[in-house]
């Protein structure tokens, strides 16, 4: 199924600014299981779309200076960063807990005094310091935790971790907290982790109903995704098959929208984001 509408935006649109006409629309994506019934449906664009899987923490910084068009960004960073628009009806999110965004501790939670977090991420590291400091009262020590590292030989108290690694990760007599339920409980709400975005301004198009049909297919093909994802990362199939269904979640409509917002007025509340940013959606 190949998109009529994205191939006449390329030869189209004469807006692109900075991107070469005949350059492919580059697009960000965080290399996780999660993201992969977004991009199922963007294989079949190959020659249109190129695809660059970079780790969350480092997407935003790379659509910012035009190495990319469009990414899939840490939510965090659309409040932060005030010049993207997001693309509608798709996120990553979670309602309840998302299992691969996670606490590991070596104390319990409420005894935490030093925390590492997962430098992969931006979202949940924020999500981190709002859930320790709103549902637990406490103001740890933070640190870095980089995937090369193991959660024993860490110093910290505690780990964050995120994505697949989160997933693959033993409990090990660990005591685990869940972010996604963690806020679940704090606020009721669903989370969300990522948007798509684009630069405000910038019109590509057909992009929305790309990225949106991407999705569906996505979606269609779930147990396709989970068989290849599970001889990926070498787990079980009905694992992946769990985790793509029941704990991710990739709508973005009236609930998880109450969830982003609540998200950066918590952010806001202890100055991990800016004041006076909205919710703007991409209209192409
Ligand atoms: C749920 C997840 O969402 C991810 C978490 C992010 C973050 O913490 O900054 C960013 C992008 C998402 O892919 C996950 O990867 O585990």
């Amino acid at each position: 199924m190949k998109s009529k509408v994205i191939e006449a935006s390329l030869s189209k649109n004469k807006d692109l600014g900075k991107c070469n006409m005949t350059e492919k629309i580059r697009i960000g994506i965080v290399p996780y299981m999660n993201a992969k019934p977004l991009i199922y449906g963007l294989e079949c664009h190959k020659d249109s779309i190129e695809l660059l899987f970079e780790v969350p923490s480092l997407l935003p910084g790379m659509l910012n200076n035009d190495r990319i068009d469009v990414a899939l960004i840490p939510s965090i960073e659309y409040f932060r960063n005030g010049c993207f628009a997001i693309i509608p009806h798709i996120a990553i999110a979670s309602h309840g807990a998302v299992e691969s965004v996670k606490i590991f501790s070596k104390v319990p939670i409420a005894n935490i005094q030093t925390a590492a977090l997962d430098t992969s991420s931006l979202t949940s590291r924020a999500l981190t310091r709002i859930i320790l400091h709103g549902q637990y009262h406490l103001t740890p020590g933070y640190t870095q935790f980089n995937e090369q590292y193991n959660i024993a030989e860490t110093r910290a108290d505690a780990v964050l971790i995120i994505g697949d690694n989160a997933i693959k990760a033993a409990d090990n007599g660990y005591v685990t907290l869940d972010l996604g339920q963690a806020w679940y409980e704090y606020t009721r709400l669903p989370f969300v982790y990522a948007v798509w975005v684009v630069k405000r301004g910038r019109k590509i198009p057909g992009l929305n109903e790309l990225l949106l049909n991407s999705k569906k297919m996505g979606i269609q093909h779930i147990k396709e995704i989970a068989v290849s994802e599970a001889k990926r990362l070498n787990i079980s199939f009905d694992t992946c098959l769990h985790y793509l269904t029941n704990a991710i979640q990739y709508d973005l409509e009236k609930e998880e929208i109450q969830g982003l917002k609540k998200f950066y007025q918590c952010a806001v509340a202890i100055e991990l984001a800016p004041k006076g940013e909205r919710v703007i959606f991409n209209d192409t």
